[in-house]
């Protein structure tokens, strides 16, 4: 195990642009500037650190110190971490050349290694006078490399809830190491994070993992909560493992983001490196979550299903629920594939049921015309509602992910007693509840591509050195993203955007909220205090047009 000291905090902090001008530094020749937003050295971040007594409580994710390169033009580069920023290059950091200049498979291609200047931007819409705007670092080989082949020992892990693909990234994280890198030594931790100090380990070649991307779910299996930072640590380090592959979503990635600075503070040359999963779609900066575009094709099969009951039948009403705790974005865009659906209710939209310009008017509205309808409704939508209706309580799982309620059935309810009191009529409301068939199928051919692409740039950056990052594709290229910038905030649905406009103008159905309602709350948050959150999501811009619930004023008119 290779355990190095780290540089003096107090000639190499992050702030200090010599960590960046070494021989064996990634970074650009250019004369850039390199800043961190904190003063805080490594070493001082946690003075009366014990490594053997600490859990998560106490090593929070919030301590990450940005690695911010301007340039020419308003450039900013948000870079991300590298073993240079913390091992001195006389501790044995040695460099080598990258073995795939030798592969015949990629000898022939041109260009094949990545400029070290090569970055992607967060912007590709400009105006004549924007400017340059935030980049984030080219993910892809480089000619050198940090380890050599036989020297790499690798790991991996599934965290978090299910979702298609997570055995095609495993897969081609195996493959590329093996078949890129010449390395050999993969380790599958079982069980999610608790997985690295209570359960087994199984080894992973590429006979192991040969037919799995056929199959849904992971092979390692996975875990909610059991995320303990030292104990995993220390796992590493007594199992000699320098490269930790880390699949998982907004949850996973937060503690990715601890266990890599626990390993800065040791001064292991340990590669942490995350793969964003998550069906929601629900990570911000990534274009979209691998296992989306599969859950989407699948949510088709149901919708049809709601079509051909609700159509059946006089005054049909089919209602399919979807995932998607706080992103409703699955729902969005199966109900824009399909056509087949008249209304479409997703956590960011707040809806009404009665009164002018409610659902049971448009449901009423609709059935008169047309004799059934399709409702698709994200499982996060109307939560609010039944909190109030049912007083439930708080509750979490091992996470610490709020719990919801069933929203399909507290709606078909509601549906069924407003026809059958206020028009004595009776609909056949078929609930079609297919949020796990849905998660649980493999991934779809495009989705195995980008599952591809996506452990691939993985194994790249770990080779090349760099560490304390998730890969995901930004305007269609692979960039290497720091965590703090997809664990800040959550991806939602702008409704003020064009694609729910699409939505809407597609579906006839109500907006549920004027355009002054919108204003009026994108006023309201910009007073408020930059700390206010909901669900853990910074107010304010980010969240675009996501319009706050009151449930009160609300109360008056369900
Ligand atoms: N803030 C956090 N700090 C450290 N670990 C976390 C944090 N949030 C979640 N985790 C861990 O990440 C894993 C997966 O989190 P979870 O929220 O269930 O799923 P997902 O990563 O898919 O969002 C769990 O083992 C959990 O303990
Ligand atoms: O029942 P489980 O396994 O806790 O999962 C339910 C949740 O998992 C999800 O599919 C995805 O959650 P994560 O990506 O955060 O793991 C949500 O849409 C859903 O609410
Ligand atoms: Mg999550």
């Amino acid at each position: 195990m290779d355990l190095i000291t780290k540089k003096s905090s107090s000639t190499h902090t992050n702030s200090d642009p010599v960590a960046f001008s070494s021989s064996s530094s990634p970074t650009s020749k250019n004369s850039f500037t390199v800043s961190s937003t904190s003063a805080l050295s490594c070493a001082n971040m946690y003075p009366s650190f014990n490594s053997r007594s600490l859990s998560s409580k106490n090593l929070t994710a919030s301590k990450f110190q940005p690695k911010i390169v301007k340039g020419d033009g308003g450039y900013v580069l948000e870079d991300v971490p590298h073993f240079t920023d913390y091992i001195s290059a006389d501790d044995d950091l040695r460099t080598y050349p990258n073995p795939l200049q030798d592969n015949p498979a990629y000898a022939v291609v041109k260009q094949y290694f990545v400029d070290v200047d090569d970055t992607v931007a967060q912007q590709t819409v400009q105006t004549r006078t924007s400017e340059r705007g935030i980049h984030f670092r080219r993910a892809g080989p480089r000619e050198k490399v940090y380890f050599e082949s036989d020297e790499v020992h690798a790991c991996i892990v599934t965290c978090g809830g299910l979702c298609p693909g997570l055995n095609t990234v495993i897969r081609e994280i195996v493959c590329g190491l093996y078949h890129m890198y010449g390395a050999t030594r993969i380790l599958g931790i079982e069980g999610g994070y608790r997985g690295f100090y209570a359960r087994n380990t199984v080894p992973l070649t590429p006979k192991v993992v040969n037919d799995i991307h056929k199959r849904g779910g992971t092979i390692l299996g996975t875990s909610r909560g059991g995320h303990d930072t030292s104990k995993i640590v220390d796992s590493i380090q007594d199992r000699g493992i320098n490269q930790v592959y880390i699949i998982g979503g907004d949850g996973t990635q937060k503690g990715a983001s601890v266990i890599y600075e626990e390993i800065k503070r040791r001064g292991l040359k340990v590669a942490v490196v995350g793969i964003p999963k998550t069906i929601d779609n629900d990570i911000a900066i990534i274009d979209r979550s691998f296992g989306f575009d599969t859950a989407v094709e699948e949510a088709q099969r149901a919708i049809n299903a709601a079509h051909v009951e609700s159509e059946s039948i006089e005054n049909g009403v089919g209602l399919v629920k979807l995932m998607g705790r706080h992103s409703g974005f699955i729902a969005m865009y199966a109900t824009l594939a399909s056509r087949d659906v008249d209304c479409c209710l997703i956590p960011e939209s707040p809806f009404y049921l009665e009164g002018p310009g409610g659902l049971f008017e448009y449901m009423e509205k609709r059935l008169k015309e047309n004799g059934h309808m399709v409702i698709v409704i994200a499982e996060g939508a109307g939560q609010e509602m039944l909190t109030e209706s049912m007083r439930s309580m708080d509750q979490q799982d091992a996470s610490g992910n709020k719990l919801l309620q069933d929203v399909g059935l507290w709606i078909s309810q509601r549906i069924k007693d407003h026809f059958k009191r206020r028009h004595k009529m009776v609909i056949n409301l078929k609930y079609i509840d297919p949020t796990y068939m849905i998660r649980a199928v493999p991934s779809n051919a495009s989705d195995n591509v980008y599952c591809t692409l996506l452990a691939q740039s993985a194994v790249h950056g770990a080779m090349a050195g760099y560490t304390g990052f998730i890969v995901g594709p930004v305007n269609g290229r692979h960039a290497y993203i720091p965590f703090y910038r997809v664990t800040e905030k959550q991806n939602n649905v702008v409704i003020t955007d064009r694609m729910w406009a699409r939505l809407l103008s597609s579906t006839h159905q109500p907006s549920f909220s004027s355009l002054n309602d919108i204003v009026e709350e994108k006023e309201d948050e910009k007073q408020e205090p930059a700390t206010t959150t909901k669900n853990n999501l910074p107010n304010g811009l980010q969240n675009g047009g996501y319009l706050k619930f009151n449930p009160i004023s609300l109360n008056r008119i369900v």
